[in-house]
C-alpha cells in the first residue's frame, strides 16, 4: 500500500554546524568575504555530515537526471511545438546533440535520461541499446488538464515511487549530488498551474511564453490554465500535494517530485533547475517542507513566474543568465560553483597553517 510516511524528510540538524563555521572562518580571507559560497559550503558540509559524518572535506559526485513526458493540454496549441518534438528531443539527448548533453560535457557530469511517460516509446533496440536511458512509464502522456485530471492517484503514487527507485539507484552508485532535468512540450502550462495552487497567486501573475509563443496563445494558455486550476482547487489540490498533481501534474513532474524526496531523505543535496524542476520542489515541499533543507537552487529562469517560486522558498540563485530552457541546463551550469564551494572549504589554507596574522 502507498503511504507518503514513505517519504518521510528529517530537517537538517545543527549538531555540525559550529565545527563547520569554523572551519570556515578559519581560511585566510576576511569573515565571509566569499559571501553566497560561504552559504553553500555550510549546507553542503551539514548535508554531508547528516549523511556520513564527516564534515571536514565536502566530496561531491554529480549526476543529472533528465525525465520526459508528454502533456494533453499540448494539443490546445500552447505551446510552440507539438507534443511529437518531446520525443525527437529525447532521442537527441540519447545522441549527445541538446544542450544538456553540451553542458554535462563541459562540466564532467554523468547524463541518465528517463521516459517519464512521452506519447510514444524509444525503439526498444535504441532503448536496449542505451545504458543511461531508462523507460519508467507512466502512461502515453497526461490528460489534457484544462478540461480533466491530468493523470489518476494511481499513476501519481506509482510516478512517485518511480522517482524514488530511480534516484536510489544513482546514490547506491556513488551520486552524492543531484541535478534533475525535464522535457515535456507544455510542462510550463503544468509548472504554472501547480505554482497559481501552491503559492495561492492567479495564474495571470505566473504564467509565461515558455517556449516563445505569441500574446494570442498566452491569452488562450492562461483561461486553459486558470479552467485546471479551478477544477483542482475544487477538488482540495490546495491541501493535498497528490490531488494536485493527478490534478494538472505531468509524468516527469510527479517522477522529479518523488526523486526529489528521495534526495532529501537520503541526505543528498538537490541542485535544482529553472521553472519546472522548481514546480516539482513545491509539491516535494508541499508533502514534506524539510526538503527545504536540501535544495540549492540554481538559477532564475526567464520564464515569468519563476521569481515567485524562488521567493516562497526564500532563495537566493547562484546565477541569472536568462535562461527558458529547461533540461537541466541551468543546474548544469551552476555545478562548478558548488565546486568552488567543496575546493576552498577543503583545500584553503588556515590563518594558522600559513602563518597568515590578522
Ligand atoms: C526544441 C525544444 C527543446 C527544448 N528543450 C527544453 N524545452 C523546454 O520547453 C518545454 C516547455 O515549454 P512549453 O510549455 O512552452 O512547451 C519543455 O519541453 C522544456 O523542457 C524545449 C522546447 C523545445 C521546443
Ligand atoms: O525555466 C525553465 O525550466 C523553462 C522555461 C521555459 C521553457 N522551458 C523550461
Amino acid at each position: 500500500m502507498f503511504n507518503l510516511a514513505m517519504f518521510d524528510v528529517s530537517p537538517l540538524g545543527s549538531e555540525f554546524s559550529q565545527q563547520i563555521q569554523q572551519q570556515i572562518d578559519s581560511k585566510t580571507k576576511p569573515l565571509g568575504a566569499l559571501g553566497q559560497l560561504e552559504q553553500l559550503a555550510r549546507q553542503l558540509a551539514n548535508i554531508q555530515a547528516q549523511r556520513t559524518g564527516q564534515w571536514q572535506n565536502i566530496q561531491l559526485a554529480p549526476q543529472v537526471i533528465v525525465f520526459a513526458g508528454d502533456h494533453g493540454i499540448a494539443q490546445q496549441g500552447v505551446s510552440i511545438a507539438p507534443s511529437e518534438v518531446t520525443q525527437q528531443m529525447v532521442l537527441n539527448f540519447i545522441h549527445g546533440g541538446a544542450a544538456i548533453n553540451c553542458f554535462c560535457q563541459s562540466n564532467s557530469l554523468p547524463l541518465h535520461i528517463v521516459d517519464a511517460g512521452i506519447l510514444l516509446p524509444i525503439a526498444s533496440e535504441l532503448a536496449v541499446q542505451t545504458d543511461n536511458f531508462t523507460e519508467s512509464r507512466l502512461g502515453a502522456g497526461t490528460q489534457d488538464f484544462s478540461q480533466q485530471a491530468a493523470m489518476t492517484l494511481t499513476q501519481v503514487e506509482q510516478g512517485l515511487l518511480a522517482g524514488k527507485a530511480i534516484v536510489q539507484e544513482k546514490i547506491a552508485q556513488g551520486a552524492t549530488v543531484m541535478m534533475f532535468g525535464e522535457m515535456g512540450i507544455a510542462n510550463t502550462s503544468s509548472a504554472t498551474a501547480i505554482a497559481s495552487i501552491l503559492l495561492k497567486q492567479p495564474v495571470e501573475q505566473l504564467v509565461g511564453k515558455g517556449t516563445g509563443i505569441s500574446e494570442q496563445q498566452l491569452a488562450l494558455k492562461t483561461q486553459l490554465i486558470s479552467q485546471g486550476v479551478e477544477r483542482a482547487i475544487a477538488q482540495g489540490a490546495t491541501d493535498n500535494a497528490l490531488t494536485l498533481l493527478s490534478e494538472v501534474g505531468g509524468f516527469e513532474i510527479v517522477q522529479i517530485t518523488g526523486a526529489i524526496l528521495a534526495c532529501a531523505q537520503a541526505h543528498i543535496p538537490v541542485l535544482v533547475d529553472g521553472f519546472i524542476v522548481s514546480a516539482a520542489a513545491l509539491a516535494a515541499y508541499q508533502i514534506n517542507p524539510a526538503v527545504k533543507d536540501y535544495l540549492i537552487f540554481a538559477h532564475q529562469s526567464d520564464e515569468h513566474g519563476h521569481q515567485a517560486m524562488l521567493k516562497a522558498f526564500n532563495a537566493q540563485p547562484l546565477l541569472q543568465l536568462d535562461l527558458r530552457l529547461g533540461e537541466g541546463t541551468g543546474a548544469a551550469l551552476a555545478m562548478p560553483l558548488l565546486n568552488a564551494a567543496a575546493s576552498f572549504y577543503n583545500h584553503m589554507a588556515s590563518f594558522e597553517s600559513a602563518g597568515v596574522t590578522v
